[in-house]
């Protein structure tokens, strides 16, 4: 027998005497939030260019890549765990700048309020910053945000509610370029750059307005007393499309009994400023109005996104026919709707595809707008999401991820696809120890199904404790691979540590999630409504403590915003099945849903509503709350405001109730510290092992 045999016969006796060491940790906390996490992903009109941010243990930069070879150019240094967000990634229609902003938090309230996540004695700032491609320096143009690009080099951004001009050669000092009354929220300039399209919101109504120059009166589109949204330019640039939703606040129909909320696209002639409806939302439940992708490729059609037909799908709108024509048909969903810059294809994410564990992936499709052909041009066990089109000759570049590596951006040529910066992965990240997760499923006591992914590692005690894992939003969808939403990426990371551990985790996409469809995303009575939603995350816990591999004495619940809400109430109604949990920035009182009616009118079922708002928060249920709990919360939290957890905190101190706590200050909902993000892993995952397996 060789040395080798003998060494390979020692480590067998070794495994067979010891199991424990098949399943002893290999990675840590860290190592594996040390995935890359890329946002922003935008391309030059030629196509010939992609840029996107790359987020590296909260390092955040920019990095250009041009064709045909795509090799990645790192465009910034800013290379600390700062906190500090790029959004808006945008270049100029000439393609040679780049122009983002950097700063505040975009994922929610108050996004441009800066996020001094550091502590520092001097606030940060959000400011507007262009990257010029051929010096390739960056540079800060503009304290700012939510800036569009002009013709000429103009570079308009919203402050106060006013529209102030910027010049990106900083030739001259930027200036407010128009005066007018009321909170102006969004623009789109006309083709030809010399009109730009605003609205403006003035309290009941909202309003289209068109700015020429600084003397020609402002011009009103179809001025009413509704509220006009999305304005979108013909490209012959004599026509102007809208969506128009209702004005004021209206009679006080009862609270709990769900409305259609009407909706209709209009088209105005600019020069007369005349409009006429082109289309009308059906009546129904699915026909309510929410925002979403909207396009005017040519002047006989546009392109808008709708709900009515049981799925978040796209059309097509002829303007002189009226005619509507479903152009992505099937129980799944579209999302990630880019244009391309020629007008002339729509790239977009969906979950479908010839696996039934498709439901809970993202593929790539691409729809010819000519032909209304559509393409799939992905599939497979990854998730593709953010795709944009590469000029006309039909590459595209998107984010890529496997149920082991995060995303990271792909180029798409015919059937060549290639990804980028494989070589950023760090060599201590755990990719190949990272299990997949399996698709499951289970019925929820009023029938319906819900959809998990089951993360388990082989191997291990013949009963192992179990981890419901709770997402918020709630309108989410958990996949079976790395998600698209860094919030999502950092507890997918949780999630494969948990496993590391040696917990089953159960993810559960309970009802009010996105991806199964209208009548499972937008049920009656959830949330302050009843928390009908509540019903999937109990029956999960029960789904999990009834596998074979799980001990149902040893379940705990971890989850964050309004997962750490379900969190809150599961603790609350059912601490005989959770037994343990993490409430990381939850909601717990929905009483302040119903503001007090003002005036005359009440809803007719006001009171009840109130009752049942109260009923359905977690401070409802205190005396039944017998499980541990870890509440975690950032204090400048613009989603959920931080006061939810110190008035829970006042209420268990005042029953003298045992909790752990963690206040973070400084940090929002978003984790904007690396640091912050690996913190809170650790303590959710200490905090479970202390109470369920130690
Ligand atoms: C209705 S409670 C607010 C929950 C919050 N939603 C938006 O801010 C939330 O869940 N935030 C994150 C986690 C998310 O949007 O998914």
């Amino acid at each position: 027998m060789t040395a080798i045999d003998m060494k390979k016969s020692l480590f067998f006796l070794i495994l067979l005497l010891f199991p424990a060491l098949i399943f002893a940790q290999t990675f840590t906390m860290e190592q594996v939030g040390k995935f890359s996490f890329p946002s922003e992903l935008t391309a030059s009109p030629s196509g010939e260019k992609i840029a996107w941010a790359m987020n590296e243990q909260g390092k955040r930069n920019i990095y250009l890549a041009e064709g045909p070879d795509f090799s990645p150019i790192k465009l910034t240094q800013f290379n600390e765990d700062d906190g500090q967000e790029i959004s808006s990634l945008k270049f100029t229609a000439d393609g040679n700048w780049l122009v983002f902003v950097r700063g505040g938090d975009h994922g929610g309230g108050n996004a441009s309020s800066t996020v001094n996540a550091l502590n520092l004695p001097v606030l940060p700032k959000v400011e507007i910053w262009k990257i010029n491609l051929s010096s390739r320096k960056s540079e800060v143009m503009v304290e700012g945000d939510d800036f569009i690009l002009g013709p000429q080099h103009q570079v308009l951004f919203l402050k106060g509610g006013q529209v102030w001009k910027a010049d990106l050669m900083g030739n001259e000092k930027p200036t407010q370029l128009f005066q007018i009354k009321g909170n102006v929220n969004g623009g789109e300039f006309s083709p030809d750059g010399k009109k730009l399209a605003f609205t403006v919101n003035r309290g009941g109504h909202q309003l289209i307005g068109i700015f020429e120059n600084a003397k020609t009166p402002i011009h009103w589109i179809a001025p009413s007393f509704h509220r006009y949204s999305q304005p979108k330019w013909s490209p012959d640039g004599t026509q102007l499309a809208f969506i128009k939703t209702q004005g004021g606040t209206g009679a006080a129909f009862p609270l709990l009994e769900p409305r259609h909320i009407p909706w209709e696209i209009w088209v105005a002639d600019v020069q007369s400023g005349e409009g006429k409806m082109l289309w009308k939302a059906p009546e129904t439940l699915r026909g309510s109005y929410r925002s979403g992708f909207f396009a005017f490729p040519s002047d006989q059609e546009l392109i808008f996104e709708s709900y009515h037909e049981g799925w978040q799908h796209l059309f097509a709108l002829n303007t002189s026919t009226q005619k509507v024509e479903s152009l992505t048909p099937g129980n799944y969903m579209v999302e990630q709707i880019k244009l391309s810059s020629d007008s002339k294809t729509i790239v977009f994410s969906g979950n479908t595809g010839p696996e039934k564990e498709d439901l809970d992936r993202r593929h790539i499709g691409v729809l010819d707008i000519a032909s209304k052909k559509l393409t799939w041009k992905t599939s497979g066990n990854g998730i593709e999401a953010y795709p944009v089109a590469l000029g006309n000759q039909g590459k595209l570049a998107f984010f890529s991820a496997t149920p082991q590596r995060s995303h990271l951006v792909a180029i798409l040529d015919g059937d060549q696809s290639s990804l980028l910066q494989e070589n950023s992965i760090p060599a201590d990240f755990p990719q190949s120890k990272l299990i997949s997760p399996k698709q499951v499923s289970f019925k929820a006591p009023d029938g319906t199904t819900v959809y998990g992914q089951l993360f388990e590692k082989e191997g291990g005690p013949a009963k192992k404790p179990g981890v419901v894992f709770v997402h918020g939003g709630p309108q989410r969808q958990m996949l079976l691979g790395w998600s698209y939403m860094d919030y999502y990426s950092n507890t997918y990371a949780f999630n494969q540590y948990l496993a590391e551990l040696g917990f089953v985790v159960l993810s559960v996409n309970y009802r009010l999630g996105i991806g199964y469809g209208y009548e499972f995303h937008r049920p009656a009575y959830g949330y302050h409504q009843g928390a009908v939603e509540y019903q999937d995350i109990k029956a999960a816990g029960e789904y999990l403590s009834a596998l074979s591999q799980v001990d149902g004495n040893k379940i705990g619940i971890y989850g964050g915003s309004y997962g750490g809400y379900l969190t809150a109430l599961a603790l609350a109604r059912d601490s005989e099945l959770f037994k343990v949990g993490v409430d990381i920035h939850g909601v717990h009182d929905l009483d302040g849903r119903y503001a007090l009616p003002e005036g005359y009118e009440v809803a007719s079922d006001y009171e009840k509503a109130k009752k049942i708002a109260w009923e359905s928060s977690p401070i409802a249920d205190l005396d039944t709350w017998k499980s541990p709990v870890l509440f975690i919360h950032s204090d400048d939290d613009r989603n959920v405001s931080v006061s939810q957890t110190t008035d829970l905190i006042r209420r268990f101190e005042e029953k003298g109730m045992p909790y752990e706590s963690v206040l973070i200050p400084g940090d929002t909902h978003h984790w904007m510290l690396w640091r912050n993000m690996v913190r809170v892993g650790n303590l959710t995952a200490d905090f479970l092992k202390k109470h369920l397996m130690d």
